[in-house]
């Protein structure tokens, strides 16, 4: 990172629980003669502030489901999703944006996140519009730039100008735009090279650390995982089957779903 960035007011290394949810569940249709399907089966996971929590499962898991819920875009068919200890409503707009500032997404291909007639500078800028976030726009774009090891000469380019990698580095300034506490990534990595790769996760470990930012990653790769995430929550069917801090999942697991998983991942970290 060129600069240094500052953790505003934001205690790193707090561990209050900051997204917590409590026996989520989601259904999707369902009729008189025919039942709903189970996207989530009652799910509890705690986030706590400045961590980072991994999720994984294999397709038809939950994990999107549980993405959407998190990012708000979604409401569980029942339990509850709390942000630093209040219910989430989303009929309540002023708490849903404030909790949309808070919780920013990163998706897996920036090839299809990034307005190709956008420039940089209008990509990473607006976040701040759709949230009106007020203050010197211009000013904040470049320090974001700066974070994710971009020039400000980067602003006026569009994203075909750029590498898989870069864009990326864009996608995540983007995300930062409106100083957010949790940082989704929706396979944040898994569409990039692997020597790109382990410079894309080396930025969100640092962003992670020096902005104290707190980081959910939900993805079917136990690797990826593994490097970047302190905790591990292993998702099956739209059930946790297990849960804890990664190295012991990732040495001990508990559950054969789990150690089927791990069977899979040619490297572990
Ligand atoms: N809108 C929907 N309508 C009906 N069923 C749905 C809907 N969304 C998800 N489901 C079902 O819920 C289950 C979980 O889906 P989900 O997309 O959350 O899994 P996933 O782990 O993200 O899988 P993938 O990696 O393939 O996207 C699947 O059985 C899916 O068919």
């Amino acid at each position: 990172m060129s600069d240094q960035p500052t953790s505003g007011d934001r205690p790193v290394g707090d561990a209050a629980p900051l997204v917590a949810l409590d026996r989520v569940r989601r259904e999707f249709g369902g009729s008189r003669r025919t039942p709903p399907t189970t996207a989530l089966a009652g799910v509890d996971l705690t986030v706590r502030a400045g961590r980072s929590v991994g999720i994984v499962g294999e397709s038809g898991a939950g994990k999107s489901t549980l993405l959407r819920l998190l990012l708000g875009l979604d409401s569980p068919t029942s339990g509850t999703i709390a942000y630093r200890g209040a219910p989430l409503d989303r009929r309540d707009r002023a708490l849903m944006r404030r909790y949309r500032r808070e919780v920013q997404v990163v998706l897996q291909d920036p090839r299809t996140s990034l307005d190709p007639r956008m420039t940089v500078a209008r990509i990473v800028a607006e976040p701040l519009r759709s949230l009106r976030i007020g203050g010197d726009v211009s000013a904040r774009v470049d320090e974001v730039l700066g974070w994710v090891g971009l020039d400000p000469d980067a602003r006026t380019k569009y994203p075909a100008q750029f590498s898989g990698g870069q864009r990326q580095r864009i996608a995540i300034a983007r995300a930062l735009a409106p100083s957010p506490s949790v940082l989704v990534g929706d396979e944040p990595v898994s569409a990039l090279d692997v020597s790109v790769r382990e410079q894309v996760m080396d930025l969100l470990r640092g962003l992670q650390r020096d902005l104290g930012l707190t980081l959910v990653l939900v993805s079917h790769d136990m690797a990826i995982v593994g490097q970047l995430c302190e905790e591990t929550v292993v998702l099956r069917g739209g059930e946790v089957v297990e849960a804890g801090p990664t190295r012991e999942v990732l040495t001990r697991p508990a559950a054969a779903y789990t150690r089927e998983l791990l069977a899979a991942v040619p490297t572990l970290p």
